[in-house]
């Protein structure tokens, strides 16, 4: 009980029942189920300001027996998942519509969420791929001048569950002491804590291809330009027009967008499409996109990376920077707690210039398992992880995070200027 009470801050631990200690990847869970609460906010909760969405009790329970008191104010259900926390100030509906977020249930640090509403044009995706939104405070009021709908009439039509009132700050200590959980969100009271419990103890994201759910199921052609009022960065291309394929996935479309605002005509193509047939298009170069869960977990697409190096320039960007790691040779693990957010410093050992970037993953290449001639060209200076690679003998170049940013800082939107520069060097030799 004494570790429950230096971890969670403001909480009130009650013992429900003795339960086993449980421990999934050998670290001493606590032995019972801790009951933690946050206190509460004087607007939010206190019946002062009525509250412009309809709200029930819900709880998250975390593997190690933690179990957060919440209201909900998006779909209501049982879901399980893995829960992350991402660090981002802005950019919410950017992070709802990441694919790569399939599996997991996203924590915002950030305590006030909702403030901007969503509007059409900040979506990455077609839909919500994660399992839920978990935050401190919804705002009350939504004001931004795009703003079309408010976030818990979003997140109720897309069936997302959102839950609001928890300790975001103690969840995050926990899950930055302990290294990432698997919880259940339950709205369902009829369910235990300990039914809620041994769900989230029965199932494991580790081991899982969740990239077939949200990779597209046949190939199109993607046009789409940045929206010229919001570009920054205009002056860098040359004019020409490269054929790229693009891998999904679980594409972001700004990662589409900014392609093709450097000049690309781009054919997305699915997860299992055939090196063969890829080769047959012939492209100029070859993108493979970020996307959700273990990079283990696709040796499929580890392979078609593999039968496409060397054949053509590849970039490969968070997923596919990890697929590129081991059809390479290398291994990928799984980090403590991972990277999810807007502001992480990472140095481009080549320039020797630090980028504020934007990340999210939770899985990374080890640089000691990779094969001499691969150069790690990009560290994250936070934990010394590898965040990009260069293998210049089969034009290969991969980042660990995301150049096209939405939500983030563009400071690496050079990036897509280097492979246009790959592209463009590979057909002058050839
Ligand atoms: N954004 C991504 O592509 C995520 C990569 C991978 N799924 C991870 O979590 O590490």
């Amino acid at each position: 009980m004494a570790m429950a009470t230096r971890t969670l801050g403001f909480v009130l631990p009650t013992s429900l029942s003795s339960q086993p200690s449980f421990d999934r990847r050998g670290r001493g869970f606590r032995v019972s189920i801790i009951r933690c609460s946050a206190s509460p906010l004087t607007l939010s909760t206190s019946g002062v300001a009525e509250k412009p969405w309809t709200s029930y009790n819900a709880r998250l329970v975390l593997e190690d027996g933690s179990i957060w008191p919440a209201k909900t104010f998006g779909a209501p259900g049982t879901r399980i998942a893995e829960l992350v926390f991402n660090t981002s100030l802005t950019g919410y509906q950017e992070i709802l519509t990441d694919p790569s977020y399939a599996g997991q249930f996203v924590l915002m640090t950030n305590p006030q969420i909702g403030n901007t509403g969503v509007n059409p044009d900040d979506e990455e995706s077609g839909q919500c791929f994660l399992t839920g939104l978990v935050i401190r405070n919804l705002s009350i009021s939504t004001s931004n001048w795009r703003c079309t709908k408010t976030l818990a009439d979003y997140l109720t039509e897309r069936n997302i569950m959102g839950v609001y009132d928890l300790d975001t700050r103690a969840i995050t200590r926990r899950l930055r002491e302990d290294g990432s959980l698997i919880g259940v969100l339950s709205t369902e009271e009829s369910k235990t804590d300990d039914e809620l419990l041994q769900m989230s103890r029965s199932w494991d994201i580790v081991g899982i291809d969740l990239i077939s759910d949200v990779s597209c199921k046949s190939p199109y052609e993607w046009v789409d330009k940045t929206n010229p009022e919001w570009d920054f960065n205009t002056n860098s291309r040359d004019g020409k027009s490269y054929k790229v394929i693009a891998y999904d996935f679980g594409i972001k479309q700004n990662i589409l967008r900014r392609l093709s605002s450097y000049g690309c005509q781009i054919t997305v193509v699915p997860s299992t499409w055939p090196a063969s047939e890829a080769l047959k298009m012939n492209p100029d170069g070859i993108l493979f996109s970020n996307g959700p869960g273990d990079p283990s977990a696709v040796p499929y697409a580890v392979e078609t990376v593999k039968e496409l190096l060397g054949k053509v320039p590849v970039y490969g960007i968070c997923m596919g920077h990890q697929l590129l790691g081991q059809a390479l040779g290398g291994k990928t693990f799984k980090m403590k707690f991972g990277h999810h957010g807007g502001n992480h410093p990472v140095r481009n050992n080549r320039t020797g210039q630090v980028e504020i970037s934007a990340q999210n993953h939770n899985y990374a290449v080890d640089p000691a398992s990779l094969p001499g001639g691969v150069e790690v060209t990009h560290v994250n200076l936070n934990d010394g992880s590898c965040a990009g690679l260069s293998f210049p003998a089969m034009n290969v170049m991969s980042l660990q995070y995301h150049p096209e940013a939405s939500p983030g800082p563009h400071d690496s939107d050079n990036a897509f200027r280097e492979f246009i520069e790959l592209m463009k060097r590979s057909k002058q030799s050839s």
